[in-house]
């Protein structure tokens, strides 16, 4: 088995005395803020004036302009979106960079693609939660966490490693479990599972099951609750259990169908389009594509965004999810609401 960090293996008093400047106030920078400076850190946020530069100080956190935060800082975690993240670096954070300083990133996607170049007398490194940050703030207050990467690009000061574990603790990733890998696996990994499974695969796989029923004839509200809100009850006994604990739960009936049906929806073309989409990770193309579109002011984002808001599974679902008031327990703090409004 890999080695795991938990807890108990980490010295987080490394990040006594130091500065953690959390660049962005966004998913990740509201929960790595928040949570390392209740883990007793020192922390100032970087954010540009704006929304989320109110909400940081409305959080009670020390807030400054990305180029006073970085100049201030030891630590410089950068949790901007990544496609912002080249030009914020090239004019406000690499010069302050100075030599003894760490450079930090939740994603490798600019320093493994060459959109960031860090300097040589820097150490660089990444603490990647394999998790959305709203979960990663309200793990982290549940007395839980979410699981972590950690890589390190660069070590000049010989601490590299331990620094970016203390970091992972600070944020409570050391409660679930901290795996070392490279950017190139962080990076390639992390794009395969989001637009493979987590999130392209899951919203196709959803949509079309829902189509399928309503084409068919099925009442709408019914598709939805079948194949969009139950899902998640399917997905809690996954995340407890595995797939066996989640068959341990469902009917004899269902466990078979699941056999029979499940391969032949998830096919060896499917598996096969997996691989092809790993390959045009693997080679740069996925990231030439994001980078380009990004360029071009997001005509196709922007294009997807508006047509799949208007999905009838999203316009059902935001009326039963109306009538269901206890699904968002937990997540509409004013905080959650105004970062995530603030996210895209
Ligand atoms: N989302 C997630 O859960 C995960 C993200 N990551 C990685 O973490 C990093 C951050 O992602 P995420 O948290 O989604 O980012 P968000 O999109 O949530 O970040 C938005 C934040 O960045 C600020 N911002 C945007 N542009 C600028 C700018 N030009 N100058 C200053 N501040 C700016 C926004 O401020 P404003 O309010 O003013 O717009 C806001 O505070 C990325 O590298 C991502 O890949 C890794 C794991 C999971
Ligand atoms: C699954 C999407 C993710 O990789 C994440 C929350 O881990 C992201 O980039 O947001
Ligand atoms: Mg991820
Ligand atoms: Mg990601």
């Amino acid at each position: 088995m890999a080695k795991m960090y938990y807890n108990q293996d980490i010295n987080e008093g490394l990040l006594q005395g130091k500065t953690i400047a959390v660049i962005g106030y966004g998913s990740q920078g509201h929960a790595h803020a928040q949570n390392l400076k209740e883990s007793g850190h020192n922390v100032v946020v970087g954010v540009r004036p704006g929304k989320s530069f109110d909400q940081a100080k409305e959080d009670g956190l020390d807030v400054k302009t990305v180029a006073e935060a970085a100049e201030q800082a030891d630590i410089i975690m950068i949790l901007l979106p990544d496609e912002r993240q080249k030009k914020v670096y090239d004019e406000e954070i690499q010069p302050a960079l100075k030599a003894g300083k760490s450079l930090v990133f939740a994603h490798g996607f600019n320093v493994h693609f060459g959109q960031i170049k860090p300097p040589a007398d820097v150490d660089v490194f990444l603490v990647a939660p394999k998790g959305p940050g709203h979960l990663v703030r309200r793990t982290y207050e549940a007395g839980a966490g979410v699981p972590a990467l950690f890589a390190v690009f660069q070590d000049v000061s010989g601490q590299a490693k331990d620094v970016a574990l203390a970091y992972a603790k600070g944020i409570g990733a050391a409660r679930a479990g901290v795996l070392e890998t490279s950017f190139k696996e962080e990076t390639e990994t992390d794009l395969f599972g989001e637009q493979a499974v987590l999130c392209g695969g899951l919203t196709s796989l959803v949509k079309a099951g829902f189509e399928t029923l309503v084409e068919a004839g099925y009442q709408p509200e019914l598709a939805y609750f079948e194949t969009m809100h139950e899902l998640k009850l399917i997905v809690d006994l996954m995340y407890e259990g595995g797939m066996s604990g989640m068959r341990y739960s469902i009917s004899d009936t269902a466990e078979w169908g699941d056999y029979v049906s499940g391969p032949r929806v998830v096919d060896a073309d499917t598996k096969a389009r997996m691989k092809d989409i790993l390959t045009e990770i693997q080679e740069g193309k996925f990231a030439e594509g994001w980078i380009a579109e990004n360029e071009n002011n997001r005509p196709d984002y922007n294009a997807y965004k508006e047509s799949e808001a208007k999905h009838q599974i999203e316009v059902v679902g935001e009326k039963l999810r109306a009538m269901m008031p206890f699904v968002n327990e937990g997540k509409k703090t004013k905080q959650e609401e105004v970062v995530g409004s603030a996210t895209n």
